[in-house]
């Protein structure tokens, strides 16, 4: 695998670095930088916290169907995904099928640190923002493990250091001439 011919997703709980991870990452790669929850607020010309408020999940469920479809069949680079977003099959099944899939795992009282003082994520505007994070990670780490092609774990790492691990073990960076072929990342 080469990152000239492959389409890298980002799956994970909000909070898990997925736009964060993904922007730097594309940036080193050298390739398009794709984020489908930026795609459907450009479609929709308003923030996905107004979107919500507005036209409920159920909608927003069916328009982040549609442009993971379209996202999917893009050609290289790095998708980042919502935290929802392999909730449906067909999600799953698109990303699995079309990308490489890196699950950024992290637990929900890391997650419940690093988004503390966001009000951007409605699922998280709630008296008990960890609690819901533990509810979302119940329900949803068994999806995000169906649907990857690998995990990472991202709960002491800086951001520049899980992009390395990722460039490093995926042998995404340019190698060396005499390169062996390092470990996969673990699932
Ligand atoms: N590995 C990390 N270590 C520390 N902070 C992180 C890490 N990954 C992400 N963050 C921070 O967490 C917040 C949420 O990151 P973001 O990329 O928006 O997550 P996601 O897109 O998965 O919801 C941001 O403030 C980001 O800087
Ligand atoms: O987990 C979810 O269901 C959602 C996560 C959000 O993306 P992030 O994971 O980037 O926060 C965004 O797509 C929407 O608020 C729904
Ligand atoms: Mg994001």
């Amino acid at each position: 695998m080469t990152a000239g011919d492959t389409l890298l997703a980002l799956i994970g709980l909000p909070g898990s670095g997925k736009t964060t991870v993904g922007r730097m990452l594309a940036r080193r790669l050298q390739l398009p930088f794709l984020d489908s929850d930026q795609e459907i607020e450009r479609r929709m010309g308003c923030s996905i916290r107004q979107f919500f408020e507005e036209q409920g999940e159920a909608r927003f469920r069916d328009i982040e169907a549609e442009v993971i479809d379209a996202l999917t069949r893009s050609g290289p680079g790095v998708l980042s995904t919502g935290g929802g977003a392999v909730l449906r099959p067909e999600n799953r099944a698109r990303l699995h099928e079309r990308c490489r899939v890196i699950y950024l795992h992290a637990r929900p009282e890391d997650l419940a640190r690093r988004l503390r003082r966001d009000s951007q994520r409605p699922l998280l505007q709630v008296d008990d923002p960890l609690k819901r994070l533990r509810e979302l990670h119940a329900a949803r780490d068994p999806l995000y493990r169906e649907t990857a092609h690998d995990v990472l774990e991202t709960g002491r790492p800086s951001v520049a250091m899980l992009v390395n691990m990722i460039l490093m073990q995926l042998e995404l960076a340019p190698q060396p001439a005499a390169g062996g072929t390092g470990p996969a990342l673990g699932r």
